[in-house]
């Protein structure tokens, strides 16, 4: 019987943008040791080079995985976004050539929410102002524009993951929550949901975005929202810095309508640590600048690099692709004694029995099978007996509107 797999240390691992140590030890404990680990992301030219070989990626929010990168990325078997977003990846391009990508949706929401609660207390109290002047040997000893937490109004755009989560540390300091999302949502402890992104702008005194980026998010806070917010309000974004024109939120602080705003994402950020960072905000003392580290806690990026490297493995080894954010989700247990097959098609009618009246023409007896699709694709996952593995991939290769095929062979094999 021929060895169908390749063998898991010539799988190729490319891991970008400091993931964590932890995802190479995970990886590493399930046998896959080709790594390479880069603490940067790459240009587009470098990474088209780069990806020619490699079977899977591991990127944070800066590298970007779009059409040209994926299609020269010819070996490429899954994406793992070590973070939330998965806006940096073009997630049709890579449904296209069957590629799951898979994400870390919880681990570095609590992070988030920590330092967004904590901002909104810094700025209510004054302290990046006062700050700013005690460096330059200042002393802004006044209660003028300073309050307390309690009894405020806090906004929040977005209420899922994070935005629930800061809802309910909030809750615990004597903000009172009330939240704008396109879905109704049942609000925790007494957060309460608003009609209308227009009445909550109009009536909180902190407002903080934790929507992802979308058409639908694409430049939501311009001018005409930030002249709604009440005079002397704060504003908070650490979503993504396409939400909000960076030129209109500078003219209200300006205008002195906001006391202060915290922001940690902006519409182009440093490629790296020792590249300038240039926005209309440096110039002012009363906002809080901080470098898109909402998610860098040591914390959450150990947990990140374990559940991504986790997904990514799991699918290696056996085809799942359970909480894939473009893909078909499939998850058959597994079956040591049998072949399982991958087969990745457009999803267009007739193609399971095509694929069933194949393998029956090459008399092949199926064990399981289960299929899954998407708007696009199609993913099914058949077991067959060892015998008869390597036979019926050629098989399943001939099937009209193929993408991709695969059979795994205790563990795995690649194209
Ligand atoms: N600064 C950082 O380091 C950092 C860290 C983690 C996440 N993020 C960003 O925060 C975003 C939110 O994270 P999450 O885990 O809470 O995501 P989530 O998907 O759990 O929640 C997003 C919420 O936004 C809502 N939404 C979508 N479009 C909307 C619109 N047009 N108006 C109002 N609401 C809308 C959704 O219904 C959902 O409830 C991520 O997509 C990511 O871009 C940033
Ligand atoms: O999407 C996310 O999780 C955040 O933006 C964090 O991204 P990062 O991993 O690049 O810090």
């Amino acid at each position: 019987m021929a060895k169908t797999s390749l063998d898991k240390s010539k799988i190729r691992i490319l891991l970008l943008e400091g993931i964590h140590q932890s995802a190479v030890d995970n990886l590493h404990n399930a046998g896959y040791t080709n790594i390479e680990r880069l603490s940067t992301s790459l240009t587009e030219e470098d990474l088209v080079e780069k990806i020619r070989d490699v079977h899977f990626i591991g990127i944070r929010s800066r590298t970007q995985l779009n059409e040209r990168v994926i299609a020269a990325a010819e070996k490429l078997t899954a994406i793992g976004c070590f973070c939330i977003g998965t806006n940096q990846v073009d997630l049709d391009a890579a449904l296209e050539r069957g590629i799951p990508v898979f994400n870390a949706p919880y681990s570095n929401t609590r992070s988030v929410a920590e330092l967004v609660l904590a901002e909104s207390i810094m700025m209510l109290r004054g302290i990046p102002e006062k700050n700013a002047r005690a460096h330059e040997g200042g002393w802004l000893k006044s209660a003028s524009n300073s309050f307390e937490a309690r009894g405020k109004t806090l906004g929040i755009v977005g209420y899922g993951s994070i935005g629930a989560q800061l809802s309910v540390l909030a809750e615990s300091v004597g903000l009172n929550v009330i939240y704008y999302d396109v879905v109704t949502k049942l609000g925790m402890g007494n957060a309460r949901q608003v009609g209308s992104l227009e009445e909550l702008l109009a009536r909180a005194d902190i407002v903080t975005l934790h929507v992802p980026e979308t058409p639908s998010t694409r430049w939501m806070i311009g001018r005409e929202q930030l002249s709604l917010m009440k005079q002397g309000s704060y504003f908070i974004n650490a979503s993504r810095g396409t939400v909000v024109d960076i030129e209109a939120l500078a003219e209200s602080l300006d205008s002195g309508r906001l006391l202060g705003a915290a922001v940690d994402v902006f519409p182009v950020e440093p490629k790296g640590n020792g590249e300038e960072f240039v926005s209309p905000l440096r110039r002012f003392d009363n906002v809080i600048i901080t470098p898109h580290i909402g998610g860098s806690t040591v914390e959450a990026q150990e947990n990140i690099g374990v559940e991504v490297s986790d997904k990514l493995v799991t699918f290696s080894d056996n085809g799942t692709t359970i909480t894939s954010v473009n893909f078909p989700e499939v998850a058959l247990p597994s079956h040591p004694d049998k072949h399982r097959l991958l087969h990745i098609h457009r999803n267009v009618p007739g193609v399971l029995s095509e694929i069933n009246r194949v393998l029956g023409n090459e008399g092949i007896n199926i064990s399981a099978q289960y299929l899954q699709t998407n708007e696009q694709v199609g993913y099914v996952v058949i077991d067959v007996d060892k015998a008869y593995g390597q036979q019926a991939l050629h098989a399943l290769r001939e099937v009209e509107h193929t993408l991709r095929t695969r059979v795994l062979y205790s563990g795995i094999d690649y194209d």
